[in-house]
């Protein structure tokens, strides 16, 4: 394949951009704060100076950036993406944002003649590390076909879902059960611990039971220990249950599990959480009284 440009180098970027490095995608990367892409560099990959200069130096060019006004910014910025985007040049934001961002920067892409292709992702810094992370396209259908050998290399399995909006919905839909989930799995640790069982035969239990999964199993050990050393940063779950709930509102889908989930991660941001794994939300019950 072409060179790839890469915008956005946080925890999910960085192990995006190493791992095509690793499998020999040339790539030339970018990142607000400059220095994170110093080891990438080591690594072989090119800086460019701006969105704009990564766009008009590649044919395709990935973005991996926090939220709705991160991905608006570098599109239409100064030295943004706007700026060098035209015919034969592709956009894929594989940022978790809501449908109308997706939309309206697919609107202003296209416009100028280039392709868009949404492609957020699901699988966290560890599945990122080992291109085993789940793609949930949308969009035009003739990038998504020239950008698979990269999405092979990213992922274990891609999905293309249809017009630009779809892989955004479908992702918050997921990233919504998800954060729903850890919360119950929070209530049961502390309550488990409160009531004087072993957190640790609690998880055991869990893993035999119809209700066994990857999340229960990765995350429990290190909740059981306080430990929040951030995959998926608390505040980006929280903006997703926000967005989620903002689609059921739309949809007019009442979603109260997920309302009071939004309000434990909105709790935890309170207590200066963000930053730490999206499991910190076990501390806004663990402050309500856990025994050890
Ligand atoms: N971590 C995870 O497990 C997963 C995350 N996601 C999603 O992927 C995206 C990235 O997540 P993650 O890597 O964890 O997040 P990080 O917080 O680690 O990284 C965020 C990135 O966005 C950049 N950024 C933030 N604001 C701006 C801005 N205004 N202009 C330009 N760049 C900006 C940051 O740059 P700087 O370094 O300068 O701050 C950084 O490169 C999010 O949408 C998240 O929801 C999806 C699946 C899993
Ligand atoms: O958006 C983050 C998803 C994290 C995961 O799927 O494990």
């Amino acid at each position: 394949m072409e060179e790839i440009g890469f915008l956005g180098l946080g925890i999910m970027g960085k192990a995006m951009s190493m791992n095509l490095l690793r499998h020999g995608f040339k790539l030339t990367v970018w990142n607000r704060t400059i220095s994170r892409c110093d080891e990438l560099v080591e690594h072989g990959a090119t800086i460019g100076e701006s969105p704009a200069a990564v766009i008009k130096k590649c044919k395709y060019t990935i973005a991996m950036l926090s939220d709705p006004a991160a991905a608006l910014s570098v599109v239409f910025g100064e030295d943004g993406v706007l700026e060098q985007i035209g015919s034969g040049k592709g956009y894929i934001d594989m940022s978790t944002v809501d449908a109308e961002t997706s939309l309206k920067i697919n609107e202003a892409i296209t416009s100028k003649g280039g392709s868009f292709l949404e492609a957020p992702v699901s699988g966290s810094k560890k599945p990122a590390e080992d291109g085993q992370l789940v793609i949930l396209s949308a969009g035009e259908k003739a990038l998504y076909e020239a950008v698979l050998p990269a999405f092979d290399v990213l992922g274990k399995k891609s999905f293309f879902l249809g017009q630009v909006g779809n892989g955004a919905k479908m992702k918050l839909v997921v990233n919504m059960i998800m954060g729903s989930m850890m919360n119950a799995f929070s209530e049961g640790l502390v309550l488990a611990d409160k009531s004087g069982l072993n957190s640790q035969t609690l998880l055991d239990v869990l893993d035999l039971g119809a209700i066994a999964n990857p999340m229960f199993k990765m995350k429990g050990p290190s909740m059981i220990g306080s430990s929040y050393s951030p995959a998926f940063p608390l505040k980006h779950q929280q903006k997703d249950m926000r967005l989620a709930l903002a689609l059921g509102d739309e949809n007019s889908v009442p979603m109260p599990l997920a309302a009071a989930a939004n309000e434990a991660f909105k709790k935890a941001r309170s207590m200066g959480l963000g930053d730490l794994d999206f499991s910190a939300v076990c501390e806004t019950i663990v402050s309500s009284g856990r025994s050890s």
